[in-house]
């Protein structure tokens, strides 16, 4: 095996870089729902896309959100201590790219209806699912913020076909049965 050296000419973390990129090309065949995740509060409203979503427990019930503390987002939910996640449903796509980022935040919200559920945080008319949230713990770990929440009402939305991110593209997923 031919080993790589640690820096290039340039001194660039090249070993670091390979790993970042096979870290990403595993984590690309690792299908993800689609959320948007949102807040409002003293620090003003903000939101962002994430497929890095993920259940916790259900006693007391609760649920994770992975934020880049370089997102423009960041410290508008860490000031405001409450999220919401909104899951996406397949035909949202559009939105979910205008919330990945470099749009203005009216834009981002100027692209559909909102309410909010008990802590204010905008919840999407249309989403399959909304999860309204106060969040309880804030890890750092690497690049990101792991927000542990508490989950204070989950909104239903009709039943349809949902969306996933998988292989650096967004799919359906057709209801069963
Ligand atoms: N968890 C995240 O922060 C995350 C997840 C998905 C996409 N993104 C953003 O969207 C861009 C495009 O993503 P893509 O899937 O088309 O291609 P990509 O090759 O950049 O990423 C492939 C997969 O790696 C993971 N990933 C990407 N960037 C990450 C990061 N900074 N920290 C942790 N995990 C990360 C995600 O699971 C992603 O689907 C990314 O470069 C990133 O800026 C971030
Ligand atoms: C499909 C998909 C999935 C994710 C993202 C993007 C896309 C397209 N992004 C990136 C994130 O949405 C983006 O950085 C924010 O919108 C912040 O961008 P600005 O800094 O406001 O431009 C993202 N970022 C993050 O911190 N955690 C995540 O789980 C995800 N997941």
């Amino acid at each position: 095996m031919q080993m790589q050296p640690a820096r290039n000419a340039a001194g660039e973390g090249v070993v670091e870089d390979a790993a970042r990129r096979e870290f990403r090309d595993g984590m690309a065949r690792l299908a993800a729902a689609v959320n948007i995740v949102t807040t409002d509060g003293p620090a003003g409203r903000a939101g962002f896309t994430a497929s890095a979503v993920c259940s916790v427990s259900d006693s007391p019930p609760s649920l994770l959100v992975c934020l880049n503390r370089s997102a423009s987002v960041y410290r508008t939910f860490k000031a405001n201590q409450v999220l919401c996640v909104n899951t996406l449903a397949h035909g949202q796509e559009d939105l979910a790219l205008l919330f990945g980022g470099r749009t203005p935040m009216e834009e981002r919200f100027a692209a559909a209806s909102w309410s909010s559920l008990e802590t204010g945080a905008p919840a999407l008319a249309g989403a399959l699912a909304t999860f309204d949230c106060r969040i309880t713990e804030i890890v750092e770990s690497g690049t990101h913020d792991v927000m542990f929440c508490e989950v204070l009402a989950v909104g239903l939305g009709e039943s349809l076909p949902g969306l996933i991110y998988f292989a650096r593209r967004f799919h359906g997923v057709a209801i069963p049965g």
